[in-house]
């Protein structure tokens, strides 16, 4: 029987620790890593982390618009990147952010979900503007593959904040609603652990604010950025995430890919035992 993705990434975690690395080839990062601003050089920038995530972390989070700027090739880059990851066994949540009503994100799922597709990723980052039951479709496909969602609920940019902390007809929050959601989810699908459907929460806020600060049980996985770059502190994990802890995986991009292709094998070493030791 397949592994579902919760038990697969609980693995990621004993083996390798929660540190997710972005790959987000932004333009200014390539020129620093004396790369060109072309699909060849996010593609060799690509390659390039995942030498240095190798055995050193168990997660990369590819950025799909870096490459989505090259268009075809920018993709064609990106599935090479894929295959690699894959065949390295690293872990992969393609950051794409996809979500539209249920037959159209079926579409995306089957893009990013399906065994033996070009976009084959573990994992996929998806939006619930159009409601978490919009995406029952790639939920069932991720379920039957092994593979996980990650749905935004509460992000760290600021923007979000005002949507994301409205209040429902039922009185809770739009974020607790989603996370609410999706662990019914997985209660009423997954027998064991984490469960597939995760959510992603910024590390950049006050939980309270969301009303995420009463842990849903059991918790889901939760796909963390803010830290590094956007200011949160990975020795903080635990006070910004609570009772989510768990389930938690810290992502950074460009606080470890700003090290360069000289310091990026120490920067994904260093970060990682950072992370291990704020779970431990
Ligand atoms: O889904 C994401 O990964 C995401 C959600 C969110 O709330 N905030 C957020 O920054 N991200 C992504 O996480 C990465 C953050 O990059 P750094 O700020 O450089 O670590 C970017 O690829 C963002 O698109």
């Amino acid at each position: 029987m397949t592994a579902t993705f919760g038990e697969r990434l609980e693995r990621v975690f004993s083996d390798y620790g929660r540190l997710c690395v972005g790959i987000d080839p932004h333009a200014w990062l390539l020129s620093e890593w004396g790369l060109p601003d072309t699909a060849a050089g996010t593609r060799e920038f690509g390659l390039r982390v995942l030498d240095a995530v190798e055995g050193n972390a168990g997660i990369v989070k590819p950025q799909v618009a870096f490459f989505e700027r090259f268009g075809s090739a920018g993709f064609a880059a990106l599935e090479d990147i894929l295959a690699s990851a894959r065949s390295r066994g690293v872990f992969v949540i393609a950051d794409g952010k996809r979500g539209d009503l249920g037959t159209s994100v079926e579409a995306y799922g089957q893009a990013w979900l399906t065994p033996g597709s070009p976009l084959e990723a573990d994992a996929l980052t998806v939006s619930a503007y159009q409601g978490v039951g919009s995406l029952a479709a790639p939920s069932a496909l991720a379920e039957s593959t092994g593979k996980g969602l990650f749905v935004l609920a509460a992000t760290s940019n600021p923007e979000g904040s005002e949507l994301q902390q409205a209040r429902m007809l039922s009185g809770t929050t739009v974020a607790r609603a989603i996370v609410d959601e999706v662990n019914t989810w997985n209660a009423a699908h997954s027998t064991t652990g984490l469960g597939s459907i995760g959510v992603v929460i910024g590390a950049t806020l006050n939980l309270a604010d969301f009303d995420l600060d009463v842990a849903p049980t059991p918790a889901p996985p939760v796909l963390a950025p803010g830290f590094g770059h956007q200011g949160a502190s990975v020795p903080a994990m635990r006070s910004i995430y609570g009772a989510l802890t768990s389930g938690v995986i810290v992502s950074e991009s460009r606080s470890v890919l700003g090290a360069g292709p000289n310091g990026i094998h120490a920067a994904v070493r260093t970060r990682a035992e950072d992370v291990r030791q704020a779970s431990a």
